[in-house]
């Protein structure tokens, strides 16, 4: 079912992507918008033909993936983390709930729409193949230590609670050395506990 796209996030693309001056890439869009014009709802356009979803993983740059690709004019995105596939309420209500959630495209455009979680979910591949076998999926990933470090540095900085959390180390490593992998940014970093539900899909 999957077709998988590896890509390193120090790719060229990546180190252009980070490096364009903001002003200047607003008078791009702007060009490109008038020359390939996208998300309005006219007679021309329609809920997505073609869909692309970036499953995954968190804190490996599935936001910069997803504006990279969009740079693109034949791309259109959808607004913000859609959550149908990995959430229950969400799921239940229905495909024509999450169609509206899509932007209107040209056709021939390709819809993205990002949700890190449906890597690690562990329904989400038995519902996509149930929407639609031939929707390619797209997964980034990241070198796992530093992914996990990243992790605990956003979930630490949403903590609420006082005193702040144990240092890295201590969540990641136990009193005997060795290392905790139930500690959830390790196992999110473990891919191969994931990737497997994919490729059996
Ligand atoms: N081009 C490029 N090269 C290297 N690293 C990059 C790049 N783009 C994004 N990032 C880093 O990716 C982290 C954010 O990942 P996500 O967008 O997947 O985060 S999230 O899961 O949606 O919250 C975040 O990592 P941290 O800096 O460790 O927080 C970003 O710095």
């Amino acid at each position: 079912m999957a077709e998988w796209l590896y890509t390193d996030l120090g790719s060229a693309l990546g180190i252009y992507f980070c490096f364009i001056p903001q002003p200047l890439k607003y008078f791009y869009n702007v060009i490109r918008a008038a020359r390939h014009p996208r998300g309005r709802n006219n007679a021309s356009t329609t809920l997505h033909h073609y869909l692309a979803i970036i499953i995954g993983v968190r804190k490996c740059g599935t936001r910069a993936l997803l504006e990279m690709l969009y740079l693109h004019p034949g791309v259109q995105k959808a607004a913000g983390e859609v959550h149908f596939f990995d959430r229950d309420d969400n799921y239940k209500r229905g495909l024509e709930w999450y169609r509206k959630k899509m932007p209107h495209s040209f056709r021939g455009q390709v819809t993205i729409e990002k949700s890190p979680s449906y890597f690690v979910t562990p329904e989400v591949p038995e519902r996509i193949r149930a929407m639609n076998a031939s929707v390619k999926l797209l997964l980034i990933v990241r070198e796992p230590v530093t992914r996990a470090v990243s992790d605990y540095t956003q979930l630490r900085s949403h903590a609420t609670t006082s005193p702040p959390s144990p240092p890295f180390e201590k969540l990641a490593i136990r009193p005997d050395g060795s290392v905790n992998a139930g500690y959830r940014p390790l196992a999110l970093s473990l891919y191969h506990n994931f990737m497997h539900r994919w490729l059996e899909v």
